[in-house]
């Protein structure tokens, strides 16, 4: 089975980032590139770091309405992205057309409650009850609309995978057994995402920011 890891590149500095990548890229099945390297490097960098040979996820969260956020998918096509997020609560119209637009071998996924919102941020929000049924309501309207799957935590993923069998399941938010939380409210270790249906394990921190990166990588790698 290919390694489920997908490291969280949240370097802004790009030769860092291509130094990051070529330290750990035996114990990573992939590269996740956000906003903040997006922003800052933009294609160029997505080249640069494609050249490691890893899958490359663009973690760019599209939120905008149906044409805008179509015409974005098209202009990142070259790029071959293996997977791109939008945000779920961009409504289904939104997700159908992010889909058409994507390339055949790029799978779309849906945000659905970010990893570092709890019941009583939600609430702050204005959306009333659980995270989890607010997780899974957006699966189902993800499901419907016709992409590969939905970002969620490790603490949803299970019912999802239940009520959606061959969904595609991206999980971030995960802390090895002792490490810092930092600012993810929803958080469970790699092994536990990985035994409850992930399909891909997104972790950052825990591994960039660790005194010996590769070490750390192979670390969790081992308890999977
Ligand atoms: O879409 C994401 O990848 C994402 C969704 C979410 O709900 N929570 C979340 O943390 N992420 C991303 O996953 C990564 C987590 O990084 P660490 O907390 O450092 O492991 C970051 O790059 C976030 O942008």
């Amino acid at each position: 089975m290919s390694n489920p890891i997908y490291l969280a590149m949240d370097v802004p500095e790009l030769d860092r980032a291509v130094a990051l990548a070529n330290a750990v890229k035996g114990h990573i099945g992939g590269i996740k590139l956000g906003l903040e390297f997006f922003c800052a490097h933009g294609h160029h960098g997505v080249h640069e770091l494609a050249h490691i040979g890893l899958p490359i996820f663009l973690d760019l969260k599209l939120h905008d309405i149906p044409n805008t956020v179509a015409s974005a998918m098209q202009a990142i096509h070259v790029l071959e992205p293996a997977i791109v997020t939008v945000h779920a609560s961009g409504g289904r119209a939104m997700l159908e057309d992010a889909k058409a637009a994507a390339g055949a071998n790029t799978k779309v996924v849906a945000v659905t409650v970010l990893t570092s919102l709890d019941d009583n941020d939600l609430g702050q929000i204005g959306y009333q009850g659980q995270a989890h049924d607010q997780v899974m309501r957006l699966a189902e309207l993800a499901e419907r609309a016709g992409v590969d799957g939905i970002v969620c935590s490790g603490q949803e993923v299970k019912a999802v995978h239940q009520q959606w069998k061959r969904g595609f399941f991206v999980v971030p938010g995960l802390r090895p057994a002792g490490s810092e939380m930092g600012d993810q409210k929803r958080a469970v270790t790699p092994r536990q995402a990985r035994d409850d249906g992930a399909s891909v394990l997104v972790i950052g921190r825990p591994i960039s920011r660790a005194d010996d990166p590769a070490a750390a990588a192979r670390a969790i790698e081992g308890t999977l």
